[in-house]
Protein backbone atom coordinates (compact mmCIF):
# COMPACT_ATOMS: atom_id res chain seq x y z
CA UNK A 1 0.00 0.00 0.00
CA UNK A 2 1.89 3.32 -0.94
CA UNK A 3 -0.37 6.05 -1.20
CA UNK A 4 2.00 9.05 0.22
CA UNK A 5 1.71 9.64 3.47
CA UNK A 6 1.70 13.51 4.77
CA UNK A 7 4.40 13.98 7.27
CA UNK A 8 1.86 14.80 10.21
CA UNK A 9 0.10 11.11 9.30
CA UNK A 10 3.44 9.38 9.29
CA UNK A 11 5.27 7.69 12.16
CA UNK A 12 4.96 4.84 14.18
CA UNK A 13 2.09 4.26 16.85
CA UNK A 14 2.39 1.72 19.72
CA UNK A 15 -1.11 0.11 21.44
CA UNK A 16 -1.40 -3.12 24.16
CA UNK A 17 -1.28 -4.77 20.76
CA UNK A 18 2.13 -3.93 19.12
CA UNK A 19 2.69 -1.03 16.90
CA UNK A 20 1.99 0.14 13.00
CA UNK A 21 4.29 1.96 10.98
CA UNK A 22 3.27 4.73 8.39
CA UNK A 23 6.41 5.75 6.46
CA UNK A 24 6.21 8.82 4.36
CA UNK A 25 6.43 7.14 1.19
CA UNK A 26 3.08 5.56 1.98
CA UNK A 27 4.16 2.15 2.95
CA UNK A 28 2.10 1.00 6.20
CA UNK A 29 2.76 -1.99 8.21
CA UNK A 30 1.90 -3.27 11.89
CA UNK A 31 3.88 -5.67 13.70
CA UNK A 32 1.46 -7.61 16.40
CA UNK A 33 2.36 -9.03 19.94
CA UNK A 34 0.51 -11.43 20.69
CA UNK A 35 0.16 -14.66 23.05
CA UNK A 36 -0.79 -18.20 21.55
CA UNK A 37 -0.33 -17.36 18.13
CA UNK A 38 -0.41 -20.87 17.00
CA UNK A 39 -3.52 -22.03 19.37
CA UNK A 40 -6.65 -22.50 16.45
CA UNK A 41 -8.26 -19.83 18.88
CA UNK A 42 -6.21 -16.98 17.79
CA UNK A 43 -7.59 -15.69 14.95
CA UNK A 44 -4.48 -13.07 14.22
CA UNK A 45 -2.46 -15.56 11.80
CA UNK A 46 -5.44 -16.82 9.82
CA UNK A 47 -6.74 -13.28 9.45
CA UNK A 48 -3.35 -12.10 8.12
CA UNK A 49 -3.85 -14.75 5.49
CA UNK A 50 -7.26 -14.14 4.34
CA UNK A 51 -8.05 -17.33 3.68
CA UNK A 52 -5.22 -17.45 0.45
CA UNK A 53 -3.26 -20.32 -0.33
CA UNK A 54 -0.12 -20.57 1.91
CA UNK A 55 3.27 -21.99 1.38
CA UNK A 56 4.86 -21.98 4.94
CA UNK A 57 8.66 -22.48 5.55
CA UNK A 58 10.70 -22.99 8.78
CA UNK A 59 14.03 -24.54 10.15
CA UNK A 60 14.76 -27.86 11.30
CA UNK A 61 14.48 -26.70 15.33
CA UNK A 62 11.56 -24.58 14.92
CA UNK A 63 9.56 -27.66 12.88
CA UNK A 64 10.93 -30.10 15.89
CA UNK A 65 9.39 -27.37 18.62
CA UNK A 66 6.21 -26.17 17.03
CA UNK A 67 5.67 -27.92 13.67
CA UNK A 68 2.78 -29.81 15.40
CA UNK A 69 1.26 -26.86 16.13
CA UNK A 70 1.87 -24.70 13.30
CA UNK A 71 0.54 -28.12 10.98
CA UNK A 72 -2.96 -28.17 14.07
CA UNK A 73 -3.27 -24.69 13.26
CA UNK A 74 -3.36 -24.62 9.43
CA UNK A 75 -5.27 -27.53 9.83
CA UNK A 76 -8.05 -25.82 11.73
CA UNK A 77 -8.20 -22.46 10.30
CA UNK A 78 -7.51 -23.06 6.38
CA UNK A 79 -9.10 -25.30 4.04
CA UNK A 80 -7.68 -28.58 3.32
CA UNK A 81 -5.52 -28.43 0.30
CA UNK A 82 -4.70 -24.93 0.22
CA UNK A 83 -1.65 -24.84 2.61
CA UNK A 84 1.58 -26.73 2.53
CA UNK A 85 4.53 -26.18 5.36
CA UNK A 86 8.32 -26.82 4.16
CA UNK A 87 11.45 -27.53 6.59
CA UNK A 88 14.62 -25.22 5.09
CA UNK A 89 18.01 -26.49 6.45
CA UNK A 90 19.06 -23.71 8.72
CA UNK A 91 22.07 -21.75 9.91
CA UNK A 92 23.60 -18.91 8.17
CA UNK A 93 25.43 -20.76 5.98
CA UNK A 94 22.32 -21.48 3.97
CA UNK A 95 21.43 -17.75 3.69
CA UNK A 96 22.48 -17.95 0.26
CA UNK A 97 20.68 -17.95 -3.42
CA UNK A 98 20.48 -21.73 -3.77
CA UNK A 99 18.14 -21.91 -0.98
CA UNK A 100 16.21 -18.88 -2.38
CA UNK A 101 15.55 -20.77 -5.64
CA UNK A 102 14.44 -24.26 -3.38
CA UNK A 103 11.93 -21.99 -1.71
CA UNK A 104 10.49 -20.66 -5.02
CA UNK A 105 10.64 -23.90 -6.81
CA UNK A 106 8.63 -25.23 -3.56
CA UNK A 107 6.36 -22.79 -4.00
CA UNK A 108 5.57 -23.20 -7.56
CA UNK A 109 5.33 -27.49 -6.71
CA UNK A 110 2.90 -26.09 -3.93
CA UNK A 111 0.91 -24.19 -6.37
CA UNK A 112 1.57 -20.61 -5.19
CA UNK A 113 -0.16 -17.88 -7.28
CA UNK A 114 0.19 -14.64 -7.24
CA UNK A 115 -2.54 -13.81 -4.76
CA UNK A 116 -0.60 -15.88 -2.23
CA UNK A 117 1.14 -15.88 0.54
CA UNK A 118 4.60 -16.83 1.29
CA UNK A 119 4.58 -17.73 5.54
CA UNK A 120 7.92 -17.86 7.53
CA UNK A 121 7.96 -18.95 10.70
CA UNK A 122 11.32 -19.13 12.45
CA UNK A 123 14.70 -16.64 12.83
CA UNK A 124 16.05 -14.00 10.94
CA UNK A 125 17.50 -16.21 8.72
CA UNK A 126 14.15 -18.32 7.53
CA UNK A 127 12.65 -14.67 7.32
CA UNK A 128 15.56 -12.87 5.60
CA UNK A 129 14.57 -16.09 2.79
CA UNK A 130 11.76 -16.35 2.42
CA UNK A 131 10.89 -12.31 2.41
CA UNK A 132 13.38 -12.01 -0.18
CA UNK A 133 11.79 -15.13 -2.23
CA UNK A 134 8.33 -13.79 -1.40
CA UNK A 135 9.90 -10.25 -3.30
CA UNK A 136 10.84 -11.76 -6.43
CA UNK A 137 7.97 -15.21 -6.71
CA UNK A 138 6.21 -14.03 -9.41
CA UNK A 139 7.58 -10.21 -9.06
CA UNK A 140 6.36 -10.48 -5.76
CA UNK A 141 3.91 -12.21 -3.37
CA UNK A 142 2.66 -11.25 -0.02
CA UNK A 143 5.19 -12.07 3.01
CA UNK A 144 3.82 -12.71 6.14
CA UNK A 145 6.21 -13.96 9.29
CA UNK A 146 6.19 -15.53 12.91
CA UNK A 147 9.22 -14.27 14.43
CA UNK A 148 10.65 -16.93 16.82
CA UNK A 149 13.90 -15.56 17.96
CA UNK A 150 14.79 -12.37 20.06
CA UNK A 151 16.55 -10.95 16.85
CA UNK A 152 13.86 -11.70 14.43
CA UNK A 153 10.89 -10.23 17.12
CA UNK A 154 13.07 -6.95 17.71
CA UNK A 155 15.08 -6.55 14.53
CA UNK A 156 14.07 -8.68 11.28
CA UNK A 157 10.25 -8.49 12.28
CA UNK A 158 10.06 -5.25 12.95
CA UNK A 159 11.64 -3.67 9.21
CA UNK A 160 11.22 -4.39 5.81
CA UNK A 161 14.45 -5.86 4.95
CA UNK A 162 14.64 -8.88 3.38
CA UNK A 163 17.97 -10.75 1.40
CA UNK A 164 20.86 -13.17 1.33
CA UNK A 165 24.74 -13.32 1.30
CA UNK A 166 26.56 -13.65 -2.03
CA UNK A 167 30.02 -12.40 -3.82
CA UNK A 168 31.74 -13.03 -0.10
CA UNK A 169 29.61 -10.36 0.92
CA UNK A 170 26.67 -10.56 4.09
CA UNK A 171 23.21 -9.63 2.82
CA UNK A 172 24.82 -8.63 -0.34
CA UNK A 173 21.36 -9.47 -2.26
CA UNK A 174 18.11 -8.26 -0.98
CA UNK A 175 14.99 -6.69 -1.29
CA UNK A 176 12.71 -4.07 0.83
CA UNK A 177 9.56 -6.10 0.54
CA UNK A 178 7.08 -4.84 3.49
CA UNK A 179 5.46 -7.99 5.50
CA UNK A 180 1.55 -7.87 4.95
CA UNK A 181 1.79 -8.83 8.94
CA UNK A 182 4.35 -9.53 11.31
CA UNK A 183 3.66 -11.57 14.33
CA UNK A 184 5.44 -11.90 17.75
CA UNK A 185 5.03 -14.23 20.47
CA UNK A 186 7.41 -13.50 23.35
CA UNK A 187 6.70 -17.22 23.58
CA UNK A 188 9.03 -18.56 21.71
CA UNK A 189 11.52 -17.18 23.47
CA UNK A 190 11.55 -19.66 26.07
CA UNK A 191 12.84 -22.25 23.98
CA UNK A 192 15.98 -19.97 22.45
CA UNK A 193 19.21 -21.88 23.55
CA UNK A 194 20.87 -18.82 25.65
CA UNK A 195 23.62 -17.89 22.78
CA UNK A 196 20.23 -17.16 20.62
CA UNK A 197 19.02 -15.11 23.50
CA UNK A 198 22.24 -13.03 23.88
CA UNK A 199 22.52 -12.30 20.05
CA UNK A 200 19.10 -10.57 20.66
CA UNK A 201 20.26 -9.01 23.76
CA UNK A 202 23.42 -7.31 21.02
CA UNK A 203 20.74 -5.75 18.87
CA UNK A 204 19.00 -4.64 21.86
CA UNK A 205 22.02 -3.06 23.47
CA UNK A 206 22.31 -1.76 19.85
CA UNK A 207 19.25 0.42 20.21
CA UNK A 208 19.71 1.25 23.69
CA UNK A 209 23.29 2.99 23.08
CA UNK A 210 22.07 5.27 20.27
CA UNK A 211 18.86 6.16 21.42
CA UNK A 212 17.66 5.45 25.03
CA UNK A 213 19.84 5.31 28.45
CA UNK A 214 16.91 4.47 30.39
CA UNK A 215 16.72 1.08 28.28
CA UNK A 216 20.33 0.97 28.97
CA UNK A 217 19.84 1.29 32.42
CA UNK A 218 17.55 -1.69 32.80
CA UNK A 219 20.05 -3.78 30.67
CA UNK A 220 23.07 -2.77 33.34
CA UNK A 221 20.37 -3.92 36.15
CA UNK A 222 18.55 -7.12 34.62
CA UNK A 223 21.28 -8.55 31.67
CA UNK A 224 19.87 -12.16 32.37
CA UNK A 225 16.57 -10.81 30.89
CA UNK A 226 14.46 -13.64 29.22
CA UNK A 227 16.72 -15.81 31.22
CA UNK A 228 15.81 -15.71 34.25
CA UNK A 229 12.86 -13.41 36.16
CA UNK A 230 13.55 -10.06 37.51
CA UNK A 231 11.96 -8.03 40.13
CA UNK A 232 11.07 -4.59 38.45
CA UNK A 233 14.07 -2.62 38.77
CA UNK A 234 13.80 1.06 40.68
CA UNK A 235 14.47 2.72 37.21
CA UNK A 236 11.50 1.52 35.67
CA UNK A 237 9.09 1.76 38.83
CA UNK A 238 7.34 4.07 37.09
CA UNK A 239 6.99 2.58 33.47
CA UNK A 240 4.45 0.49 35.55
CA UNK A 241 5.36 -2.85 33.91
CA UNK A 242 2.75 -5.57 33.47
CA UNK A 243 3.25 -8.96 34.87
CA UNK A 244 5.95 -9.90 32.78
CA UNK A 245 7.81 -7.16 33.75
CA UNK A 246 11.52 -6.32 32.32
CA UNK A 247 11.06 -8.63 29.74
CA UNK A 248 8.09 -7.03 28.26
CA UNK A 249 9.91 -3.19 28.81
CA UNK A 250 12.81 -4.66 26.75
CA UNK A 251 10.97 -6.27 24.05
CA UNK A 252 8.41 -3.19 23.36
CA UNK A 253 11.28 -0.66 23.77
CA UNK A 254 13.35 -2.24 21.20
CA UNK A 255 10.40 -2.80 18.60
CA UNK A 256 9.03 0.71 19.11
CA UNK A 257 12.81 2.41 18.84
CA UNK A 258 14.07 0.25 15.68
CA UNK A 259 10.80 1.09 13.98
CA UNK A 260 10.73 4.83 14.80
CA UNK A 261 14.12 4.66 13.09
CA UNK A 262 13.65 2.99 10.04
CA UNK A 263 10.37 4.97 9.68
CA UNK A 264 11.45 7.90 7.63
CA UNK A 265 13.96 5.82 5.98
CA UNK A 266 12.74 2.68 5.04
CA UNK A 267 14.78 2.17 1.95
CA UNK A 268 17.55 4.28 2.96
CA UNK A 269 17.76 6.82 0.77
CA UNK A 270 19.97 8.08 3.26
CA UNK A 271 22.79 5.98 3.78
CA UNK A 272 23.54 7.43 7.37
CA UNK A 273 21.19 5.11 9.27
CA UNK A 274 21.56 5.17 13.26
CA UNK A 275 20.74 1.29 12.90
CA UNK A 276 24.27 1.25 11.17
CA UNK A 277 25.78 0.50 14.61
CA UNK A 278 27.59 -2.23 15.24
CA UNK A 279 27.07 -3.04 11.40
CA UNK A 280 30.12 -2.22 9.95
CA UNK A 281 32.87 -4.15 11.13
CA UNK A 282 30.30 -6.61 11.96
CA UNK A 283 29.47 -7.94 8.88
CA UNK A 284 33.12 -9.10 7.72
CA UNK A 285 33.82 -10.93 11.16
CA UNK A 286 30.93 -13.04 10.25
CA UNK A 287 31.80 -13.56 6.61
CA UNK A 288 35.92 -14.30 7.41
CA UNK A 289 35.06 -16.42 10.56
CA UNK A 290 32.84 -18.68 8.02
CA UNK A 291 29.80 -17.22 10.59
CA UNK A 292 31.44 -19.25 13.11
CA UNK A 293 30.55 -15.84 15.35
CA UNK A 294 27.00 -15.38 15.18
CA UNK A 295 25.31 -12.04 13.60
CA UNK A 296 24.24 -10.60 17.09
CA UNK A 297 28.01 -11.68 18.47
CA UNK A 298 29.61 -9.64 15.51
CA UNK A 299 27.10 -6.61 16.61
CA UNK A 300 28.66 -6.92 19.99
CA UNK A 301 32.58 -6.94 18.88
CA UNK A 302 31.84 -3.93 16.50
CA UNK A 303 29.90 -1.79 19.39
CA UNK A 304 32.89 -2.30 21.47
CA UNK A 305 35.21 -1.61 19.00
CA UNK A 306 33.39 1.83 17.50
CA UNK A 307 33.01 2.43 21.42
CA UNK A 308 37.02 2.03 22.09
CA UNK A 309 37.49 4.25 18.41
CA UNK A 310 35.24 7.21 19.98
CA UNK A 311 37.01 7.02 22.79
CA UNK A 312 40.16 7.51 21.10
CA UNK A 313 39.10 10.08 19.00
CA UNK A 314 37.58 11.94 21.79
CA UNK A 315 34.19 11.58 21.06
CA UNK A 316 33.07 9.56 24.07
CA UNK A 317 34.62 9.99 27.13
CA UNK A 318 36.34 7.34 28.95
CA UNK A 319 33.49 6.39 32.15
CA UNK A 320 30.48 5.81 29.32
CA UNK A 321 33.04 3.93 27.07
CA UNK A 322 33.41 1.76 30.05
CA UNK A 323 29.71 1.38 30.85
CA UNK A 324 29.31 0.48 27.10
CA UNK A 325 31.72 -2.37 26.97
CA UNK A 326 31.24 -3.68 30.35
CA UNK A 327 27.65 -3.77 29.32
CA UNK A 328 28.39 -5.97 26.25
CA UNK A 329 30.63 -7.86 28.61
CA UNK A 330 27.34 -8.08 31.40
CA UNK A 331 25.05 -9.48 28.45
CA UNK A 332 27.41 -12.58 27.80
CA UNK A 333 28.77 -11.00 24.25
CA UNK A 334 32.20 -10.94 23.23
CA UNK A 335 33.77 -7.85 22.76
CA UNK A 336 37.37 -9.21 20.70
CA UNK A 337 37.86 -12.08 18.51
CA UNK A 338 41.63 -12.49 18.05
CA UNK A 339 41.10 -14.26 14.66
CA UNK A 340 38.97 -11.68 12.90
CA UNK A 341 39.95 -8.27 15.34
CA UNK A 342 42.96 -7.69 13.17
CA UNK A 343 44.14 -4.05 11.88
CA UNK A 344 44.08 -5.54 8.31
CA UNK A 345 39.99 -6.97 8.39
CA UNK A 346 39.37 -4.12 10.30
CA UNK A 347 40.70 -1.76 7.76
CA UNK A 348 38.97 -3.55 5.00
CA UNK A 349 35.36 -3.37 6.38
CA UNK A 350 35.71 -0.18 6.63
CA UNK A 351 36.92 0.32 2.95
CA UNK A 352 33.73 -1.82 2.06
CA UNK A 353 31.44 0.04 4.42
CA UNK A 354 32.33 3.59 2.52
CA UNK A 355 32.18 2.07 -0.52
CA UNK A 356 28.42 0.57 -0.30
CA UNK A 357 27.34 3.64 1.47
CA UNK A 358 28.18 5.80 -1.27
CA UNK A 359 31.49 6.44 -0.98
CA UNK A 360 31.12 7.85 2.71
CA UNK A 361 31.84 5.77 5.97
CA UNK A 362 28.81 7.02 7.57
CA UNK A 363 30.60 5.05 10.85
CA UNK A 364 27.87 5.19 14.08
CA UNK A 365 29.93 5.98 17.09
CA UNK A 366 28.19 6.53 20.56
CA UNK A 367 29.18 10.18 21.92
CA UNK A 368 26.96 9.03 25.06
CA UNK A 369 24.91 6.76 26.67
CA UNK A 370 21.71 7.13 24.57
CA UNK A 371 23.37 9.20 21.61
CA UNK A 372 25.31 8.62 18.85
CA UNK A 373 27.00 10.30 15.85
CA UNK A 374 28.53 9.63 12.23
CA UNK A 375 32.19 9.61 11.99
CA UNK A 376 31.46 10.75 7.94
CA UNK A 377 35.23 9.80 6.50
CA UNK A 378 37.98 7.54 6.24
CA UNK A 379 40.36 10.04 6.98
CA UNK A 380 39.12 10.44 9.90
CA UNK A 381 40.38 7.31 11.52
CA UNK A 382 43.87 7.52 11.80
CA UNK A 383 45.09 3.86 11.37
CA UNK A 384 46.99 4.20 15.10
CA UNK A 385 43.88 5.01 16.42
CA UNK A 386 42.22 2.13 15.44
CA UNK A 387 44.80 -0.01 16.51
CA UNK A 388 45.06 1.55 20.16
CA UNK A 389 40.95 0.65 19.79
CA UNK A 390 41.79 -2.75 19.44
CA UNK A 391 44.64 -2.88 21.63
CA UNK A 392 42.66 -2.35 24.57
CA UNK A 393 39.84 -4.85 23.37
CA UNK A 394 42.76 -7.49 23.26
CA UNK A 395 43.94 -6.76 26.32
CA UNK A 396 40.84 -7.03 28.00
CA UNK A 397 39.81 -10.07 26.65
CA UNK A 398 43.41 -11.21 28.08
CA UNK A 399 42.60 -10.07 31.29
CA UNK A 400 39.30 -11.94 31.44
CA UNK A 401 41.61 -15.24 30.69
CA UNK A 402 40.07 -18.10 29.63
CA UNK A 403 36.92 -16.55 28.13
CA UNK A 404 35.84 -19.24 25.83
CA UNK A 405 36.41 -18.99 22.25
CA UNK A 406 33.37 -18.59 20.09
CA UNK A 407 32.13 -22.10 19.11
CA UNK A 408 30.08 -23.01 15.52
CA UNK A 409 27.24 -20.42 15.09
CA UNK A 410 24.09 -20.99 16.71
N1 LIG B 1 16.16 -8.31 7.72
C1 LIG B 1 16.62 -7.58 8.73
O1 LIG B 1 16.29 -6.39 8.90
C2 LIG B 1 17.56 -8.21 9.71
C3 LIG B 1 17.80 -7.59 10.93
C4 LIG B 1 18.67 -8.21 11.84
C5 LIG B 1 19.27 -9.41 11.51
N2 LIG B 1 19.02 -9.98 10.29
C6 LIG B 1 19.60 -11.27 9.93
O2 LIG B 1 19.05 -12.27 10.82
C7 LIG B 1 20.00 -13.34 10.96
C8 LIG B 1 20.16 -13.66 12.43
O3 LIG B 1 18.88 -14.00 12.92
P1 LIG B 1 18.70 -14.92 14.21
O4 LIG B 1 19.58 -14.40 15.30
O5 LIG B 1 17.26 -15.05 14.45
O6 LIG B 1 19.38 -16.30 13.76
P2 LIG B 1 18.74 -17.66 13.21
O7 LIG B 1 17.59 -17.42 12.30
O8 LIG B 1 19.91 -18.43 12.68
O9 LIG B 1 18.19 -18.39 14.54
C9 LIG B 1 19.14 -18.73 15.55
C10 LIG B 1 18.93 -20.17 16.01
O10 LIG B 1 17.73 -20.25 16.80
C11 LIG B 1 16.93 -21.35 16.35
N3 LIG B 1 15.55 -21.00 16.71
C12 LIG B 1 14.71 -20.14 16.05
N4 LIG B 1 13.60 -19.94 16.77
C13 LIG B 1 13.71 -20.71 17.90
C14 LIG B 1 12.91 -20.92 19.05
N5 LIG B 1 11.73 -20.27 19.19
N6 LIG B 1 13.35 -21.76 20.02
C15 LIG B 1 14.54 -22.40 19.89
N7 LIG B 1 15.38 -22.22 18.83
C16 LIG B 1 14.95 -21.38 17.87
C17 LIG B 1 17.25 -21.47 14.90
O11 LIG B 1 16.96 -22.77 14.43
C18 LIG B 1 18.75 -21.19 14.89
O12 LIG B 1 19.46 -22.38 15.22
C19 LIG B 1 21.29 -12.86 10.29
O13 LIG B 1 21.42 -13.45 9.02
C20 LIG B 1 21.08 -11.35 10.13
O14 LIG B 1 21.76 -10.84 9.00
C21 LIG B 1 18.18 -9.40 9.39
O1 LIG C 1 21.29 -6.54 10.70
C1 LIG C 1 20.45 -5.72 10.38
C2 LIG C 1 19.80 -5.76 9.05
O2 LIG C 1 20.25 -6.87 8.32
C3 LIG C 1 20.02 -4.67 11.36
O3 LIG C 1 20.24 -5.18 12.67
C4 LIG C 1 20.89 -3.43 11.24
O4 LIG C 1 20.56 -2.51 12.26
C5 LIG C 1 20.75 -2.59 10.01
O5 LIG C 1 19.73 -2.88 9.20
C6 LIG C 1 22.10 -2.46 9.34
O6 LIG C 1 22.01 -1.42 8.43
C7 LIG C 1 22.57 -3.71 8.60
O7 LIG C 1 21.96 -3.69 7.36
P1 LIG C 1 22.38 -4.70 6.23
O8 LIG C 1 23.87 -4.76 6.19
O9 LIG C 1 21.79 -6.01 6.59
O10 LIG C 1 21.80 -4.08 5.00
ZN1 LIG D 1 21.80 -6.65 12.83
Amino acid sequence: MTAQTSAAESGVRGDDNGFTLRAPDGTSYRVDLTREVLSPANPLLAEACEGRRVVAFTGPTVDRLYGRQLRAYLDARFTPGTWSVHVLAGGEDRKRMETVEEICALAKSAGLDRGGVMLAVGGGVTCDLVGFAAAIYCRGVRYVKVNTTLVGQIDVGVGVKTGINALGTKNMLGAYHPPHASLNDPAFLRSLAPRDIRCGLGETAKMAIIKDARLFQALEECPQVFQRPYATPASLAEEGLGRRGVEDYVLRTSMRLMMEELCPNLREHDLARLVDFGHTFGPVMETASAYRIAHGESVAIDMALSSELARVLGLLDARDCERIVALIDALGLPVFDPETCTSELMDRALKASWERRGRRLHLVVPDGIGSAVFVDDLDDIPGAALQEALDTLAARARDASGAAPLTAAC
